[in-house]
């Protein structure tokens, strides 16, 4: 007899800790989360990671943000829109009636986060935007610890600053509508790889529905965080090219099936305008040839923007390998 093991074992996402103070380059704990960051990035392309930085209180005093955020009238949170694609505010959407987000790029910089903050509140909101800035500063560290340590274990440390300032990046907030009385579970947010570097999210923990594609396979593992203090780190098509396909963009999407709202909020590294992404010359040799051509991240995003059905790996080869 054949057991299935599929439901015998469920996947569940590899879960790295950074939490320890002695976490610090040159040591043999950073050298283990490097090799395990390593190996979660080529066979899963994502990992959960737990990561004391952002506490209890703060999480919650940003999830109450966001929702009194999502709670303001339609046309003050379009006010937040910009002509620059994936900025702002975006809502109303008819293939994915339950998701909302809002962002902004550098939520590092206090006048972008007072900007915002005035956009949505105009006579100020300084509980808003001091939650939101600490809350990005600490994702900002996890994610300088997590590049480094790419870049390291692929051997590449010469580029390390080199890489690390060629991002900026863009923090958002989402909001999936629960569902009404008699609807049955509901997409929230089609099937996509992430177009960025890089992106660190974090979810209200009632509610899940984030879920990754496995990489060999049909299966779709449920992103449910295991403990407060996690985060998901998901590789991005951008990462994908820089480093030869040395680290794999997973599939995933957002499944509501409660009546509950979903938040959650994200850091996302994108690549600076005008930036080429090109993998350096040390991840190309006879058995890893050079797979694609130099890319662009603006045209890349602008080809995958209007076509859901292009936000996946096969797309991205059509668009650019060599
Ligand atoms: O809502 C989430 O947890 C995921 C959002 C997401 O995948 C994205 O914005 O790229
Ligand atoms: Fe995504």
């Amino acid at each position: 007899m054949t057991i299935s093991l599929k439901t015998q074992f469920p996947l569940t996402l590899p879960v790295i800790d950074f939490s320890s103070r002695d976490l610090k380059p040159e040591t043999l704990e950073w050298d283990s989360v490097r090799a395990r960051v390593r190996k979660a990035l080529e066979e899963y392309g994502c990992f959960e990671a737990l990561f004391d930085g952002a506490s209890v209180e703060l999480r919650k005093a940003l999830f109450e943000a966001s929702e009194e955020a999502f709670d303001l009238p339609l046309e003050t949170k379009q006010s937040t829109k910009s002509d620059k694609l994936y900025k702002g505010y975006v809502g109303q959407v008819p293939t994915i009636p339950l998701y909302e987000g809002m962002g902004f790029d550098g939520a590092d910089n206090p006048e972008v986060v007072d900007d915002m903050t005035h956009k949505l509140w105009p006579q100020g909101n300084v509980t808003f935007s001091k939650n939101v800035q600490s809350f990005a500063e600490k994702l900002i560290e996890l994610d300088v610890k997590v590049r480094t340590m790419i870049m390291e274990s692929f051997g590449l440390e010469k580029y390390i600053d080199e890489h690390l300032n060629s991002a900026k990046n863009h923090f958002r907030f989402f909001k999936y509508r629960g569902l009404d009385e008699n609807t049955e579970e509901k997409l929230g947010l089609d099937p996509h790889i992430d177009r960025h570097f890089l992106t660190i999210l974090c979810q209200n923990d009632v509610v899940d529905g984030l879920e990754i594609k496995a990489k060999d396979g049909e299966e779709w593992i449920k992103a449910k965080p295991s403990q407060d203090s996690s985060f998901l780190v998901i590789a991005g098509a951008s990462l994908h090219v820089l480093l030869n396909g040395g680290v794999f963009p997973p599939l995933h999407r957002v499944i509501i099936t409660g009546k509950k709202d979903r938040h959650a909020a994200g850091l996302f590294l994108l690549p600076k305008e005008g930036l080429i992404i090109n993998a350096p010359e040390e991840m190309v040799d006879d058995e890893h040839p050079r797979l694609y051509k130099p890319f662009d991240f603006e045209a890349y995003f602008k080809f995958t923007y209007t076509d859901t059905k292009k936000r996946d790996l096969s797309a991205l080869k059509t668009y650019c390998s060599l």
